[in-house]
């Protein structure tokens, strides 16, 4: 425990250095780059991780039924998921591609389509595989035959989770695929072609919104700038090249690395330039969890005011980062235990962080237990009311503001007659609907939709009431 106690102090005075610089530089300008739906509308999305689950079932498909997603729905009236798929499940062996598991990746992906979900299929890695200790339930992701730990140890008595990254063998399994040891340049090609295989199933389906690279990337014996702006820069660009050779329009999401981005210091990635005819697809998904948080801190009294430091330094790094990228921003996770003392305060600061900054999310996650909707019972946790808010789906126009409370929703934009506007409300603050400031306004009482339909130019103010 001293280890992790002694980390936790260093990164929180690098955390505390760093959100000082930023803070120096002055806040930039939100984003206005977009993410896109097939009629050019801004997408505003909101929805889970779904799910950790996937990380250690044996068909590395998450536990979920169309059930699940109807209940979702009904409750939250999210429009997106963060679809866990696994390395392990995609190419069991090199060069060879589970089309069964893409099958039934597609039957999930339907599944959500049918309820008008927008998915992005997130390649998720923890620790890197499920082969860094003997029983394979620490990590996941990457397969069996591209974990190559040398002989070097892994502790399986670690304090936190996340220890196991700073193990011996983790690390070598680390620096063997970023051929940071040379030994292996095949596995980062392995890895692009994995996702060449699953962007050659997805392309054309307008139900997949796009591809999240890798998740939380961890650079082993490499990190910072040097592992973002090297190693991790190229397994990108590899990876842009062999989708971009099957699939020329489906969105491409890029992390940065976790440690310390996640916590708000900032990001080295540079530019990727996207090899396709018209706009970039190319958006930055970085997550958010305020290290006071990760260090026991709650979201109450004194550190509230800290925690809403670091989510403004996370705010300034990440818009300077896609800034630079020249992409859109989407919240890949943020998530807490909802049993905390203002757990549900932190998600409406994140929901309101969101608006503000014109980016779509993905909670982590819609595993049943303390973090999620619904608890191991089966009983919805605070998460659903603080999460069921009002929130505008996708809009015809170039978005300038949004705001909501519990009973109001304003969205202000630039129209360019890319289709109607449709915002979600919620029962709770509209239990008969709501009414529009102004456009033709009609109202889906089943999906809980009204959808808007505005001049197509011009600047537009859209306040939505209770009916
Ligand atoms: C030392 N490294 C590399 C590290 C430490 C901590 C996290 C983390 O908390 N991540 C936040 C959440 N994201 C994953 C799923 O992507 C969850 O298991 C974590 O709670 C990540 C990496």
């Amino acid at each position: 425990m001293k280890t992790a106690r002694w980390i936790a102090s260093l990164t929180a005075l690098a955390v505390l250095a760093g959100g000082i610089a930023s803070a120096a530089r002055g806040a930039p300008e939100p984003s206005a780059r977009f993410i896109t739906d097939d009629q050019g509308r801004a997408l505003f999305l909101r929805g889970f991780n779904t799910a950790s689950s996937a990380k250690s079932t044996p068909d590395a498909l998450p536990e979920l039924t169309e059930a699940d997603i109807d209940r979702e729905y009904r409750d939250m009236g999210t429009n997106f998921v963060r679809f866990l798929i696994q390395w392990r499940a995609v190419e069991p062996q090199p060069g060879i591609y589970d089309t069964k598991y893409l099958d039934k990746v597609a039957e999930r992906v339907r599944w959500y389509g049918e309820r008008g979900y927008h998915v992005m299929l997130d390649m998720h890695q923890d620790l890197w595989g499920n082969g860094i200790t003997p029983s394979g339930e620490a990590g996941n992701g990457a397969p069996g035959w591209a974990t190559h730990l040398d002989g070097l140890p892994v502790a399986t008595d670690q304090p936190t989770w996340e220890m196991y990254y700073l193990e011996p063998g983790v690390i070598r399994a680390f620096d063997h695929f970023w051929n940071t040891t040379g030994e292996h340049p095949e596995l980062m090609d392995h890895y692009a072609k994995a996702w060449k295989a699953v962007a050659a199933r997805f392309a054309g389906d307008p139900v997949v919104l796009g591809y999240d690279l890798m998740n939380e990337p961890w650079g082993g014996s490499v990190q910072g700038p040097q592992f973002e702006a090297g190693p991790l820069a190229a397994l990108y660009r590899r990876t842009i090249a062999e989708i971009r050779s099957v699939d020329r329009d489906s969105w491409i999401f890029l992390e940065p690395q976790a440690v310390g981005v996640n916590w708000g210091l900032p990001s080295a990635l540079p530019y990727f330039d996207d090899p396709r005819d018209g706009e970039a697809r190319i958006a930055l998904a970085p997550h958010l969890y305020p290290l006071p948080l990760d260090l026991g801190e709650d979201y109450t009294a004194g550190s509230k005011e800290w925690i809403d430091r670091t989510l403004g330094w996370w705010r300034d790094n990440v818009l300077r980062t896609a800034d630079r990228l020249r992409a859109p921003i989407l919240l890949g996770e943020f998530g807490l235990d909802m049993t905390r003392p203002g757990a549900s305060d932190l998600v409406t600061g994140v929901v309101r962080l969101g608006e503000h900054m014109r980016m779509g999310m993905a909670y982590w996650s819609r595993d049943p237990g303390s973090w999620g909707p619904y608890d191991e019972g089966g009983s919805p946790t605070p998460l659903v009311a603080a999460y069921a808010r009002p929130y505008p789906r996708v809009i015809g126009g170039v978005p300038v503001a949004i705001g909501s409370d519990a009973r109001s929703l304003t969205v202000t934009f630039d129209a360019n007659g890319t289709g109607p506007t449709e915002v979600y409300l919620p029962a709770a603050g509209f239990p008969d609907g709501g009414a529009a400031s102004e456009g033709e306004a009609t109202w889906d009482p089943a999906r809980r939709i009204l959808t808007v339909r505005t001049k197509p130019a011009g600047r537009i103010t859209l306040t939505i009431t209770p009916k």
